[in-house]
């Protein structure tokens, strides 16, 4: 069953500049399911989590309990599709100061992410910031070559062997990998490190839904199973060839649409911090998947209303390019009744006895309707809140979407030739043997 709420009523277009695009999305459709278009190596993801079996993921969640009754510190070592899928989820859904409640209400380990940028500074720190707690890795790398979270791995497996020895380090790291290849599925074989499998057939950032999301999110607490169930029933809703019934299809539609219009920005738009990191994982998703032979949406984010004081004056009144697509909550986890003020010196006593949440809804509208008024396209995803399920589900719309979008796009969304430019580069400096 679908749980996305899509509206495209201020998409401002007309039915007829979206109607001829519907044969098309059979066509891909069609390329996605029976696996007969540009990357069909890599569309693994669109049935995976239907095919995973009770072992396996009771493989996943045994680890992660064992972690999370060890553990004081969890570290995910990943970048790109390795680690912005993990937290996303566990942004969303986990206590906002998890790090920081005492031991005795946490339930889940600290987490701390490393190997998504080569900083040291960020290296050093967090060396020095674990030194006293009972640490424990998660090292994902598809490729098994990465140089970021490679480096991340040496220093903090070197600390780890430092602090407990080989065998206390071996029983501490978990390395997510190819089944067979790459420099971390040797260094994981040899070592004797507990491993999880990334499928061939899945793309880094498709790879949510694999062990590699799926782990540091059950060691964050978050209901595996309820996560697995939204993704789940997201294959079935959003695999209706019909575009009318499918809104992940009516999704890629519009945004293509809009993309011949001239609107060569999207901007994904949230009004909860919670959901922040949701638009650093549809970034790369969109972003490594449509960016191809000089054409592509450039896909960005605003984080309302905190952006809409920075942000706001471009979109209300910069060039005429992006199209924003918002994500809202119907309900939200807390709400706070705002009280009147005897002084109201503050001048807020008009909103006593409102909910914050109708104040920051009202914020959401009065910012659609200015942002429709100056020609910015708004296309409106609901959920009924923000839970394992919907968020499972609401990630599979996107990743079904992306699919789709690309082969409407022309292009081959499962590839990011693009990406080793600046690898070449950096290891012709570094003069890496070839
Ligand atoms: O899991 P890996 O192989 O380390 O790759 C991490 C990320 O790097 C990229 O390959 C780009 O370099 C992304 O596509 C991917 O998500």
């Amino acid at each position: 069953m679908n749980h996305i709420k899509f509206d495209y009523s201020q998409a401002l277009l007309n039915a007829s500049e979206f109607e001829h695009l519907k044969g098309h999305v059979q066509l891909a459709h069609q390329m996605l399911h029976e696996k007969t278009g540009a990357g069909n190596d890599y569309v693994g993801w669109v049935d995976y989590t239907k095919k995973l079996t009770e072992a396996e993921i009771n493989d996943i969640q045994q680890t992660a309990d064992m972690i999370r009754e060890t553990a004081d510190a969890f570290i995910i070592i990943g970048i790109g599709g390795s680690y912005l899928g993990a937290k996303t989820v566990l942004d969303a859904l986990m206590h906002p100061f998890h790090n920081e409640l005492p031991k005795s209400e946490r339930k889940a380990p600290k987490i701390y992410f490393a190997g998504n940028q080569i900083s040291s500074t960020y290296m050093a720190y967090l060396l020095e910031h674990i030194e006293g707690e009972n640490v424990y890795v998660n090292v994902i790398s598809k490729s098994g070559t990465t140089t970021e979270p490679a480096i991340a791995f040496r220093l903090l497996k070197a600390a780890l062997e430092a602090k407990h020895g080989k065998e206390g380090a071996q029983k501490r790291i978990i390395a997510t990998t190819d089944r067979a290849r790459g420099a971390l599925r040797t260094l994981a074989d040899k070592e004797g490190y507990k491993t999880f499998v990334i499928p061939d057939d899945v793309g880094g950032r498709y790879s949510v839904i694999t062990p590699v999301g799926l782990l540091p999110i059950a060691v964050g607490g978050i209901d595996l199973k309820a996560f697995l169930k939204g993704v789940n029933d997201g294959v079935d809703a959003f695999a209706n060839p019909l575009v009318a019934e499918n809104p992940a299809y009516q999704y890629a539609v519009l945004r293509n649409v809009l993309y011949r219009k001239g609107k060569a920005i999207e901007v994904l738009v949230n009004y909860e911090p919670s959901m922040a990191f949701l638009a650093e994982w549809w970034m790369q998703l969109f972003g490594e998947s449509e960016g191809k032979d000089n054409m592509g949406i450039f896909p960005t984010k605003m984080n309302n209303s905190t952006d809409l004081h920075s942000m706001g004056q471009m979109i209300q009144d910069g060039p005429r390019i992006m199209f924003e697509t918002v994500v809202t909550l119907d309900a939200v986890e807390k709400d706070i009744v705002l009280e009147a003020d005897a002084d109201n010196l503050d001048g807020l006593n008009y909103l006593a006895g409102k909910k914050m949440s109708a104040v920051n809804d009202s914020a959401f509208q009065g910012t659609a309707e200015a942002h429709v008024d100056g020609n910015v396209p708004n296309l409106h995803i609901s959920l009924s809140k923000l839970d394992a399920y919907h968020l499972g589900h609401l990630m599979y719309f996107f990743m079904k979407a992306c699919g789709v979008s690309g082969y409407l796009m022309g292009v081959n969304p499962f590839d990011q030739p693009g990406v080793e430019a600046y690898k070449k580069n950096m290891f012709r400096l570094l003069g890496k043997p070839v």
